[in-house]
């Protein structure tokens, strides 16, 4: 699995190589202090930097580091089961994630920090694991959370959409009145496989003259090619896994 921040309409890229192994949650084991006499202590010398910009690049490589470090722990918490629903389908569960109140977390900072400043009204989550990611986001970034869900589950009058998945074919339901035109909208899902429902999920924003901002998930499935189905539509993804 891939460890990446990825959006295709702009240059925020930062690939970290990683493996997950199917079934499990790996953990590094604990790191051990082994006692050092301190009279054995040899700190590196000191550097001094001798422009503002060295202090800088300092500043953004530790920033970036920790971006990675989050990346890969979200990328560990995700479980991988071969062959279900079906044979030949690899599972990405994100359950294991959210029983990691870290890699939880740090899942929901890294959307909040890239949609906080982008004027966004709504924050559209696609059933079921789209209501997971999606209300925690909306409420630190100020934005309504509107539910596009599976049909005849919403009481009210809905508009609907269909669409085809990587296993079978579903519709996609939104409340009339839940959205106005001229809303910002950013579209959440835990996972791109074909594209299939987020294309679903951005026609039913558009027709009622929503502006879609970006798409984003957590994970993406780049060999099923979803993102050819989202148009001209940015999806920003936080890791990739095999299909
Ligand atoms: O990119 P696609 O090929 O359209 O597939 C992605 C969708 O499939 C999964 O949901 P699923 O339809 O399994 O529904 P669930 O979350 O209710 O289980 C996943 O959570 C996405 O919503
Ligand atoms: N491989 C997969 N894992 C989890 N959810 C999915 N939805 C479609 N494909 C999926």
């Amino acid at each position: 699995m891939f460890v990446v921040c990825r959006s295709n309409s702009s240059s925020f890229r930062s690939v970290v190589a990683a493996t997950r192994p199917c079934f499990s949650c790996p953990r590094f084991p604990p790191l051990i202090a082994i006692p050092t006499p301190s009279s054995s202590i040899r700190f590196p010398p000191l550097r001094s930097f001798s422009s503002p910009r060295q202090i800088t690049r300092m500043a953004s490589k530790v920033a970036q580091d920790q971006q990675d470090s989050r990346l890969e722990r979200i990328s560990s918490a995700i479980r991988v089961i071969p062959d279900f629903p079906k044979p030949g389908i690899m599972f990405q569960d994100i359950t294991t994630l959210l029983l990691d109140t870290k890699a939880f977390r740090d899942t929901i900072d890294l959307f909040v920090e890239r949609y906080r400043d982008k004027n966004i009204s709504v924050v559209a989550g696609v059933e079921a694991r789209g209501f997971i990611f999606g209300p925690p986001i909306a409420l630190a970034i100020g934005a309504k959370f509107v539910p596009m869900r599976k049909p005849n589950k919403l009481p009210g009058e809905v508009i609907s959409e269909e669409y085809s998945l990587e296993y079978g074919t579903d519709k996609m339901e939104m409340h009339v009145g839940a959205v106005q035109p001229g809303d910002r909208a950013l579209i959440i899902d835990d996972l791109i496989a074909t594209g299939g429902t987020l294309g679903a999920a951005i026609k039913l924003l558009e027709r009622v003259g929503v502006h879609v901002v970006e798409c984003a998930c957590v994970i993406e499935l780049p060999e099923l090619k979803g993102r050819e189905k989202l148009g001209d539509k940015s999806l920003f993804v936080l890791v990739k896994g095999a299909a």
